[in-house]
């Protein structure tokens, strides 16, 4: 039989003292991961089991949330183009949205933008009642998709998100490219698939639920085209290269009405995003 407090034990001396101290004084599990995974001597996973078998750490510390995508906003993040860090521009906790800046840079951009050129058609939203992509009035953009495998440039963005987020790549939709011109919007509306619709359950089969959002800001935008949170009264401007992380579930994987979002109208200019959604499974 192994020993339930082999993962503790294992730590040397002074660390199972931090985690005591830390312990004793009520600080929350999941911060304690971040600390020791920012330390640079131990991953999430072994910070989480040496942790949930020390003394005193609350049952169920960690079992109670699935698995999420996260951004470390403690840690400087390596991984932005050419070896560069990316930016922590803003970060709420709960739910938790997180505007990293340099994700790209100018030369990705444009190339994911050129790899879309004449490859545009009118967006279109999925409809509850029977899982159908329709032409809705409350989306004007026009949209066009990068398949895994197919551009080099996404492919090596994809890799970036994945590190940044946590999450394998395997489980992110294709990148979906969004332009508007002048006028264009999105209203509000939710990412997650609702899973009391019969026409989103079908899409809920293939990959599970839309956990998180990335869009990735292509362009600058002269006037207009914020990423508007309603619920949140937060709104965020497209800055060229910038890229804007949200959850859309809370912590049990639950669709979360706090994600509410649009895409405001482009009164001057241009705007290109990339959207990228991260599924609960392999999609
Ligand atoms: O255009 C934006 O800023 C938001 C786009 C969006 O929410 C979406 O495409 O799902
Ligand atoms: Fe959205």
């Amino acid at each position: 039989m192994t020993d339930p407090l082999s993962a503790f034990t294992a730590l040397p001396p002074d660390w199972r003292a931090w985690v005591r101290d830390n312990l004793a004084r009520a600080c929350l599990p999941a911060d304690m991961v971040d600390s020791m995974v920012r330390s640079g001597q131990y991953s999430a996973e072994a910070a989480r089991a040496a942790i949930a078998q020390a003394p005193g750490c609350p049952a169920g510390a960690f079992a109670a949330a699935p698995a999420q995508p996260y951004i470390d906003t403690g840690a400087a993040a390596p991984d932005g183009p050419g070896g560069r860090a990316v930016e922590l521009l803003f970060a709420l906790r709960d739910p938790a949205v997180v505007l990293l800046g340099g994700v790209l840079d100018d030369a990705e951009c444009a190339a994911l933008r050129q790899h879309c050129d004449g490859r545009y058609s009118r967006s279109t939203v999925t409809a509850e009642d029977d899982g159908a992509s329709a032409v809705h009035q409350g989306r004007t953009s026009d949209m066009a998709f990068i398949a895994r495998g197919d551009c080099a440039v996404a492919d090596r963005v994809e890799r970036r998100l994945a590190a940044l987020a946590h999450w394998p790549v395997e489980r992110g939709e294709p990148f979906q490219l969004q332009r508007y011109g002048i006028g264009n919007e999105y209203r509000a509306h939710f990412d997650w698939l609702n899973p009391d619709a019969a026409g989103h359950r079908a899409h809920l089969a293939r990959g599970g639920q839309r956990l998180a959002t990335f869009i990735l800001y292509l362009s600058e935008v002269e006037q207009g085209g914020a990423t508007v949170f309603p619920k949140l009264g937060l709104e965020v401007f497209p800055r060229k290269g910038s890229a804007l992380f949200f959850l859309n579930t809370d912590a049990a994987g639950r669709p979360d009405p706090r994600t509410l979002h649009a895409g405001a109208p482009v009164l001057a200019g241009c705007k290109v995003i990339a959207n990228k959604w991260l599924r609960a499974g392999d999609y």
